[in-house]
């Protein structure tokens, strides 16, 4: 706390002011009704009502937060500012990628005349007689010769169609008189049936997608199909974690005060999903000069730290970033929780080196990563912005006078009005401390100043997993 531009060290009276009334209405009105919900966390201003503006007696703003919207566009920006040479790599190394340059066939697909079933290929009206006993033309096999007028020859499904082969007869649709060597059609045969013209689905030099596009399984297949062995795509930001605090456990039980580290295990695994490669997650305890050695010779562009941002005996983050010479862009986010989180330019040339800083509390940390880590991330890797996702609320959230809120809900996995209507349901367990919530949750609800009201739509951020699956 106290991390606004501009004063640093230290909590204002007014800071303490409007956490004293945000506990004292938690104490009194949130506490019985929402078990999970935190002082100064769940609540809006006294006797304020869900979707109202705080009213003229609402606790001052804090002054120097950048909006939480804001914080998101800026971190966007600044993570598009520069875009990273385009890298060539394999195919199975490009998952998950962008890709640099348009996505052009190499060939013309399929790139022969090819048949679509296994059967007879024919030339001309029927009947056919056989061109040779036990004679077929198999996938992958040498070019068949011409098919002569009046003649079939057995055919499988991929096969090169011989010259002047006018139709394929699925072996469904034929009789072969083996006696007399002739083969005759069950159905009407049209012209062309059953034969995949060269050039069907594209011609050499065709753009099969554009640049920017994500490369997912189904086009390293395209891909593949059209002739590619590797492919340009938009590096992975990599990205290195360094968890601060003294008090953390790596393994066990808590105890003695200590507790265990929620972040570092949480954090790798998400960024990945965010398009991140991960350098590594280093536990620096509460040490500065190790955390100002290791944000200075870190070859991320981005750095993600975690704790430490407030103005505490220990919170070392804004002290080693002034050392290094850093450029605070974002100090503090409007946003509950989380407040305290912020985004620094470590310098780093033309593209750009970041730092973000999340707040140690586990919540806090998570409602950074989605305002700051995950725009950034996305930008730089060229990512296509996410359209806003909005959907009604079930129940009345409560706001917080100022500031946004972010809510832990389920909306994919079973949140549905009367009418089959997806809802979002918000989910307690939210306190800034707490993972109870958000380990339930689909998305997060972005709730304004003030709250919402039941069946008002909010803004919805996805979690990765959002659709049941994870990687
Ligand atoms: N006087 C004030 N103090 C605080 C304020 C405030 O407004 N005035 N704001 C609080 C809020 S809100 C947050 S969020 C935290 C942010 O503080 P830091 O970023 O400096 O975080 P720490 O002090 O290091 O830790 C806070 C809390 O989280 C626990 N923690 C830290 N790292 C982890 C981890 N990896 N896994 C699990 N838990 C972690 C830590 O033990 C503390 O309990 O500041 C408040 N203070
Ligand atoms: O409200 Mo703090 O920002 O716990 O997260």
């Amino acid at each position: 706390m106290g991390s606004r531009r501009g004063r640093r060290h230290g909590v204002s009276q007014e800071d303490r002011e409007v956490d004293e009334a945000l506990a004292l209405v938690s104490r009194s009105s949130q506490a019985a009704s929402n078990p999970g919900a935190e002082p100064g966390q769940d609540s809006g201003q006294p006797g304020q009502e869900p979707g109202r503006p705080a009213g003229p007696s609402a606790p001052p703003s804090r002054t120097g937060a950048t909006p939480w919207g804001e914080a998101r566009a800026l971190a966007e920006r600044v993570g598009g500012a520069a875009a990273p040479r385009a890298q060539r790599v394999t195919l199975a190394q490009a998952v998950g990628q962008v890709l640099a340059e348009p996505l052009d066939a190499l060939t013309d697909l399929p790139s022969f005349d090819s048949s679509a079933m296994d059967g007879w290929a024919v030339a001309g009206p029927g009947p056919w007689w056989s061109v040779e006993e036990g004679g077929q033309v198999l996938a992958g096999h040498a070019a068949p010769g011409p098919l002569p007028d009046g003649a079939a020859v057995r055919i499988a499904t991929g096969a090169r169609v011989p010259p002047d082969a006018t139709a394929v007869i699925r072996s469904e649709h034929a009789r072969l008189d083996e006696a007399r060597g002739r083969l005759y059609a069950r159905r009407e045969v049209v012209q062309g049936q059953d034969i995949r013209p060269r050039g069907q689905e594209c011609r050499t030099g065709d753009q099969l997608l554009p640049a920017g596009a994500l490369v997912t399984p189904a086009v390293l297949g395209l891909a593949a199909a059209a002739g590619y062995d590797g492919l340009s795509v938009v590096p992975r930001p990599r990205v290195e974690v360094f968890v601060l605090g003294d008090e953390l456990l790596s393994e066990g039980l808590p105890h003695d005060g200590m507790v265990r580290d929620a972040l570092g295990p949480l954090l790798a695994p998400w960024l990945r999903a965010l398009g991140a490669e991960v350098l590594g997650t280093r536990h620096l305890g509460d040490d500065a000069d190790a955390l100002h050695r290791a944000v200075t010779a870190s070859e991320a562009d981005l750095v993600v730290t975690t704790g430490g941002t407030a103005a505490g005996p220990v919170d070392h983050v804004h002290p080693i970033l002034r050392k290094a010479g850093a450029e605070l862009l974002v100090d503090g986010v409007a946003v509950r929780p989380g407040h305290p989180m912020l985004l620094a330019c470590l310098g780093g040339g033309a593209e750009g080196r970041f730092l973000v800083g999340l707040p140690g509390n586990p919540l806090a940390a998570v409602s950074g990563l989605l305002t700051l880590a995950e725009p950034l991330l996305r930008a730089r890797a060229q990512r296509p912005p996410l359209a806003p996702y909005l959907t009604p609320v079930r129940d009345d959230v409560n706001g917080h006078p100022h500031d946004t809120r972010l809510v832990p809900v389920v909306h994919r996995a079973g949140g549905r009005d009367a009418e089959g209507a997806e809802q979002a349901v918000p989910l307690h367990y939210n306190g800034p401390a707490m993972l109870r919530g958000i380990a339930a949750a689909d998305g997060l609800a972005v709730v304004p100043p003030g709250g919402a009201r039941a069946g008002q739509e909010l803004e919805i951020l996805d979690l990765p997993w959002t659709e049941g699956r994870f990687t």
